[in-house]
C-alpha cells in the first residue's frame, strides 16, 4: 500500500487466508482491550481508534488528533503517530487473521504535519504471510478516507502462542479478556 515500498514485502510471502469467521465487510471492530492506550475506552488521553472492516485484508481506522497528543503546538507528535499506526495494523492483524500475534518491525514515514483536530483515516492492508511472519502496512489519509496521504506505515507482526502474553503480560487480565472474547480463543 505504501508508495514508499521497496522490496515489500521482504521476503516471498502468501496471500493472507482471512479467517473464516473474520467480521464481515462494514463491521465496526470494537475496543480489545479497555486499558490499551490505542483503542481503550478506559485510558483518558488514549488514542481511542475506531476500526471497521473495509473488505477481506483491508481494515480502516480513525484517529482524531487531541491537544493531549501534541509534539509541536498544534500539531500531532510523531510518536503517537507511530503508536497509531500499530494499533490500526495490529487491529487488521488480529481481527482478520485471528491469530495472537506481536509487532516486530514498524517504520513510519511521516509526508506531511497533522494538526491538532484533524482526523487521520488509516487504510490498512495485510499483505502477505510467511510462516509466523504477517507483513501489513497502510496509509494515513487526512480528514477523508481519500484525503491526501500524511503518513505511512509498513509493519512486521509475528505470531506468538497464548504464552507469550501469560508468561510476560498480566495473566489474570488475559484470562478475563479471554471470558469477554470467548470468539478469540486464547483461554489460558
Ligand atoms: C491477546 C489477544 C490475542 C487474541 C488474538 C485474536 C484476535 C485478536 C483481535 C484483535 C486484536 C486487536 C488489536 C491489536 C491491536 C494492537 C496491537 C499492538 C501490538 C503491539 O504493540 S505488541 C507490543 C510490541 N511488540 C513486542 O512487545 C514484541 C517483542 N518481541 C518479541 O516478543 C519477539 O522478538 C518476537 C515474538 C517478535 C519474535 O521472537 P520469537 O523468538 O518468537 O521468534 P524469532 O525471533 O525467531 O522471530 C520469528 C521470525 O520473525 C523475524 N523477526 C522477528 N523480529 C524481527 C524484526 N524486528 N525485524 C525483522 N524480522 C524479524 C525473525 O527473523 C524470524 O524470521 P524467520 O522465521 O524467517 O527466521
Amino acid at each position: 500500500m505504501s508508495d514508499t515500498a521497496q522490496n515489500w514485502p521482504p521476503v516471498e510471502v502468501q496471500d493472507p487466508k482471512p479467517h473464516p469467521d473474520a467480521p464481515a465487510k462494514g463491521t465496526t471492530l470494537g475496543v480489545h482491550y479497555s486499558h490499551c492506550f490505542g483503542c481503550g475506552d478506559e485510558v483518558d488521553a488514549g488514542l481511542r481508534i475506531r476500526s471497521t472492516v473495509d473488505d477481506d485484508t483491508v481494515v480502516v481506522s480513525t484517529f482524531t488528533v487531541s491537544p493531549e497528543h501534541q509534539g509541536a503546538p498544534g500539531l500531532a507528535h510523531g510518536g503517537l503517530l507511530s503508536a497509531a499506526f500499530d494499533e490500526a495494523l495490529g487491529s487488521t492483524v488480529g481481527n482478520l487473521l485471528r491469530v495472537p500475534a506481536v509487532t516486530g518491525r514498524l517504520e513510519t514515514d511521516f509526508r506531511s504535519p497533522v494538526p491538532v483536530g484533524s482526523t487521520l483515516y488509516i487504510v490498512a492492508k495485510l499483505d502477505g504471510v510467511a510462516g509466523r511472519k504477517i507483513y501489513v502496512s497502510a496509509d494515513g489519509r487526512l480528514d477523508a478516507e481519500d484525503g491526501p496521504v500524511a503518513v505511512q506505515a509498513r509493519a512486521l507482526f509475528v505470531t506468538v502462542g497464548v504464552e507469550h502474553f501469560l508468561e510476560h503480560g498480566d495473566a489474570q487480565q488475559l484470562r478475563e479478556l479471554g471470558e469477554r472474547h470467548a470468539d478469540w480463543d486464547i483461554n489460558p
